[in-house]
């Protein structure tokens, strides 16, 4: 069994598709765990698809995300021949180790880094071809580094023009490549996927301005969870991994989920109320951990009791200046305080926002400045200026981007009149439940069907 619900129902209860109205929120309070972690979810399923069953056993990953990201990995894995059986909140999953099957098409929905270790791994195959039913997102975003370092190493790749769809067959050897890790670091981590199946390993240089080193660190974590053996220089430039190693692992737990989490701590922050998020462990490799410092140098007032992060709402902000690129997944939500704070916040080296499911700069900008904000963008920068009242009574566009969705959300709640959110439903790429935790504080929604304008 694959699917993590049956057809046509959703974990949220709610409809395929929908808009949603966030009404204005005077405060929030309770407590939430938070969801387990998305680059956890998709990191640890792969590399227990990597494991050989018929020698390991299965492996069970424990608390599993329930997102479309998580579902597109599953989807993918069991195509290639892993065995995906879901027990309660864990996966047990048999791998097919070196051996995915050949001439199989995957089609991992809009899951960026889903696409790019399965390309990694497609080294293996012969013949696999992956579409997207999302050509307006994943279909636009840019593979091209990837191919490139796979074809450098004998694979038969062929793309149109560096996008989906793509076609990959090795097999490959193994030995030294460079790979950009400018536009991208799950190219770099595809390929530490594959280099420990390979006969001669991979001796790996990331060349260009190194970028998103978090989840680089957390493929290197999964390694080693995993008992494969990688040694890596202190920036990542070069990383080597020895060939015909076997991936190992019983059972392995899911962390929670820093990015998504940082939307509920920042609607926290700009509300009045008590929330208290656990589920969120202090050690981790997550880079958005840092929206907990970042919003706290802001002012807000978040105490740590181990897991559990205790937010008291509604203590005035102040802007920040920040390199945003160690926590890129929470720039959206940490955006949301910076809207609400006073002076200009501005988020350096965030050029790879431009490259995610929308471009996270200029869609960004238009959405605030439609909310009334003053907002400026370069290349690699983005810069809001904060305000004291958000009028709201407006539709605006979700971009189809979960992080989006999360930022337009939280400010809403503080809006002064209702703020429609269009195709609220692709929050599920990453946080299924965000509008059912939120509702938990107190928040109150409409889902609407979606205007399609
Ligand atoms: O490796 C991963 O799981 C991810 C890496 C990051 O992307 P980039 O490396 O493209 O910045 C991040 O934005 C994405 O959500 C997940
Ligand atoms: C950009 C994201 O994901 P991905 O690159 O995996 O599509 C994200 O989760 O914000």
């Amino acid at each position: 069994m694959t699917a993590l619900h049956p057809p046509h129902a959703h974990a949220d209860g709610l409809p395929d598709t929908f808009d949603v109205r966030v009404h204005p929120a005077r405060e929030l309070r309770g407590t939430l765990r938070a969801q387990p972690s998305k680059n956890y979810t998709t990191r640890y399923l792969l590399a227990a698809a990597l494991t050989q069953a018929s020698s390991n056993g299965p492996v069970r990953v424990v608390g599993v995300a329930q997102s479309e990201d998580a579902a597109a990995m599953l989807r993918c894995l069991a195509d290639w021949g892993a065995g995906t059986e879901l027990v309660g909140e864990d996966a047990v999953i048999r791998g097919f180790g070196a051996g995915p099957a050949a001439g199989v098409t995957l089609n991992p929905g809009n899951a960026g880094a889903v696409a790019r270790f399965l390309m990694g791994v497609a080294a293996l195959t012969t013949d696999t071809t992956f579409v997207t039913d999302y050509p307006d997102s994943l279909g636009k975003r840019p593979q091209g580094d990837l191919l490139e370092a796979l074809g450098r190493l004998g694979a038969r790749v062929s793309s149109d023009g560096g996008r989906l769809p793509v076609q990959i067959s090795g097999p490959v050897r193994g030995g030294s490549v460079e790979v950009s890790a400018e536009k991208s670091s799950q190219y770099a981590s595809a390929l530490l996927f594959l280099a420990p199946l390979l006969p001669g390993g991979l001796d790996l240089r990331l060349t260009g301005d190194i970028k998103s080193h978090a989840p680089l660190r957390q493929t290197l974590d999964t390694l080693a969870t995993f008992a494969i053996k990688a040694s890596a220089n202190e920036d990542l430039s070069r990383i080597r991994v020895p060939g015909g190693q076997k991936y190992m692992a019983e059972r392995v737990l899911v962390p929670g989920d820093y990015p998504g989490s940082a939307a509920i701590l920042a609607a926290a922050a700009i509300l009045p109320g008590e929330v208290r998020l656990g589920n969120l462990r202090e050690n981790d490799l997550q880079g958005e951990r840092d929206a907990v410092a970042v919003l706290r140098e802001m002012g807000a007032d978040i105490e740590r009791t181990g897991d559990t992060l205790t937010v008291r709402g509604g203590q005035p902000l102040k802007a920040v200046t920040r390199d945003g690129d160690g926590f890129t997944d929470a720039v959206q939500a940490l955006s949301a305080a910076a809207a609400c704070a006073e002076g200009e916040t501005t988020w350096k080296n965030v050029s790879t926002l431009r490259l995610k499911e929308c471009d996270r700069i200029s869609d960004t900008r238009r959405e605030l400045e439609q909310l009334g904000l003053s907002v400026s963008e370069t290349g690699d920068s983005l810069s809001i200026t904060g305000t004291p009242i958000i009028a709201g009574g407006i539709t605006v566009s979700g971009h189809g981007d979960h992080r989006m969705i999360m930022l337009l959300t939280v400010l809403g709640l503080r809006a002064e009149r209702p703020l429609r959110i269009t195709g609220a439903h692709h929050i599920r790429k990453s946080y299924p439940l965000f509008f059912r935790h939120l509702e938990e504080l107190g928040a109150q929604f409409e889902y609407l069907p979606t205007d399609t304008r």
